[in-house]
């Protein structure tokens, strides 16, 4: 053909225009399909020489696009049940293997060895990418803690790590605040006078209120009154996450279609926080060091995290990211943290009853930290709840350059596999939390006991995922809900469940509850 295509190219003038289109086609068609069989020989022939053998492939009925697989995880998307559709996968074609989505190859694992490799010592050929980056770049920018990788990354954590490690025990939880805000939560709680109410409504509200009194030193005060510019402000945010979610589905060049209002609610979302960026930066020059009271932050008389930040000296647009992304990375997650462990608690009364005794061993009606933390049961209904009901249940990324990860191929899975360059790499942390061999025959059951024997759960339990790039915000988050569970126990007796059905996760950015956590609670 290529003989063929240099004579005709040679001399055109005798052959019709769309013989000689149809010809140039074939060839480059011809050369095209040769290349990536060559490729793919030689990419086996590596392979071999590193002893690595291919994963299994879903079946699929359309083995070249994978529309079968994509269009039955849209309906379980749709439908709230994703998180089971992979558990079944992962039951029938193993703990790793390739699934195709719309023509993209993408790696499959429940693998600990996998996930350990990808998280850890190689975590720099597997960068962030995919969809979560296009779902976050629009609002945080490229610079963020959350979007960026290598040496962006690495300034980016080395800046806000220290205002992680505040606080007596080294956690940056702030109890004064969590108690203004929990004290606000009771309140509302106790109004409902013992009807059905939406917890994780109520929780998502004093989550934005913690979050933005932990780190503007101004709370949005959802669980008051709230101005009309922190509730435009906490409009938009919501807004923003939930779109931009959506739009990172339809990939990487559609999710770049003009969205003008997603677009205008991202200007809004930043635009409030820079102000308060420059506000602090004005307050920090005027006043030096300190600068206490600053806009009549209600945070108390300490420095709040944005203070903490300015002294760096880095330009507002990179604060502002940064501070938003601590926002998306730990409001919804907390939220939505704490909703499992009272969806779970309001369907075990026996736990309930276990959980209040430990409680009131505490002579009053506050805990400090070290309290908190050496309550067990309290700590093991919280990692139970996290277990079955992860926040960030799934996880991807991409491999930057061809690399081997050390599980899933030949036979019975357990040879090591090459994974080409650009290949997107997908963990269920749902799937791996409910691994029978780790959790034995009952883990798809809520039974915080099983944390008191011998079970070792490594890198088998990561809700707050691993290595250098774990969660910065876990200690905060624990200490938040295991106060706000004390301070419940405190003062309620029982909590009880008032929608029935099968449990329904939402997968945007974080799990929830589609609809809701209905309970209604009884006093003392
Ligand atoms: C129960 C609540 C939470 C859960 C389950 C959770 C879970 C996670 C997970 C799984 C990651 C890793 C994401 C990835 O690598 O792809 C992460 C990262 C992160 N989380 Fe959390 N998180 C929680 C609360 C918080 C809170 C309260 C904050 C801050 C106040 C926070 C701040 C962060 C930050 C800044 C990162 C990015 C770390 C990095 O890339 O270096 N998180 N979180």
């Amino acid at each position: 053909l290529l003989n063929v295509h240099a004579r005709l190219s040679a001399d055109t003038t005798h052959v019709p225009l769309f013989s000689y289109l149809l010809l140039s086609a074939l060839t480059i068609l011809l050369a095209k399909l040769n290349l990536s069989l060559i490729n793919t020989y030689l990419f086996s022939l590596r392979a071999r020489k590193l002893g690595c053998s291919p994963p299994p492939a879903y079946p699929h009925k359309d083995p070249l696009l994978g529309l079968d697989a994509f269009t039955e995880a849209l309906h379980a998307l749709k439908s709230h049940t994703l998180l089971d559709l992979y558990l079944r996968r992962f039951q029938q074609c193993g703990p790793t293997y390739y699934s195709l989505a719309l023509g993209t190859s993408t790696l499959m694992t429940q693998d600990v060895d996998n996930i350990k490799t990808i998280l850890g010592p190689r975590m720099d050929d597997w960068p962030i990418d995919g969809p979560r980056l296009f779902a976050a770049l629009p609002v945080l920018g490229p610079n963020s803690i959350f979007t960026s990788n290598g040496e962006t990354w690495r300034v980016a954590r080395a800046m806000l790590r220290p205002s992680f490690s505040r606080g007596a025990g080294g956690d940056g939880a702030d109890l004064a605040c969590f108690r203004k805000h929990v004290d606000r939560l009771l309140t509302a709680i106790r109004a409902t006078d013992g009807a059905a109410f939406d917890i994780q409504a109520a929780l998502l509200d004093m989550t934005m209120d913690v979050s933005t009194d932990f780190l503007l030193g101004r709370s949005t005060d959802l669980q008051l009154t709230p101005s009309p510019e922190a509730r435009q402000f906490v409009a938009d945010f919501e807004y923003a996450s939930r779109e931009s979610a959506w739009m990172a589905r339809l990939g990487p060049v559609l999710c770049n279609l003009p969205h003008p209002r997603l677009r205008r609610a991202v200007e809004r979302v930043r635009g409030y926080i820079r102000r308060y960026v420059a506000r602090a930066r004005e307050a920090a020059a005027q006043e030096g060091e300190s600068k206490v009271g600053m806009m009549g932050g209600d945070a108390g008389k300490k420095e709040n995290f944005l203070d903490e930040l300015i002294r760096d000296e880095a330009p507002e647009d990179y604060v502002t990211d940064q501070v938003l992304s601590i926002l998306l990375a730990g409001r919804d997650t907390t939220a939505s943290a704490m909703s499992a462990v009272f969806y779970f608690l309001a369907r075990a009364p026996e736990v309930v009853e276990k959980l209040r005794r430990e409680v009131r061993e505490v002579q009053e009606d506050e805990a400090s930290r070290e309290q908190l933390k050496q309550m067990k049961y309290l700590n093991n209904v919280i990692r139970e709840a996290l277990r079955l009901f992860s926040p960030v249940p799934t996880n991807s990324r991409t491999s930057k350059r061809e690399t081997v990860l050390p599980r899933g191929g030949g036979p019975d899975g357990r040879q090591p596999i090459l994974v080409p360059k650009g290949t997107p790499v997908r963990w269920s942390t749902h799937a791996m939390h409910r691994d029978k061999a780790i959790y034995g025959p009952d883990a798809d059951e809520f039974r915080p006991e099983r944390w008191e024997g011998d079970l070792r759960a490594g890198w088998e339990y990561i809700p707050f995922s691993g290595g250098p790039r774990i969660c910065l915000g876990q200690q905060f988050a624990l200490i938040q809900i295991a106060y706000t569970v004390f301070k419940f126990f405190r003062e309620f007796r029982d909590i009880e469940a008032r929608d029935s059905g099968p449990l329904l996760v939402r997968t945007n950015l974080t799990a929830s509850f589609p609809n809701g956590c209905l309970v209604s609670v009884r006093h003392e």
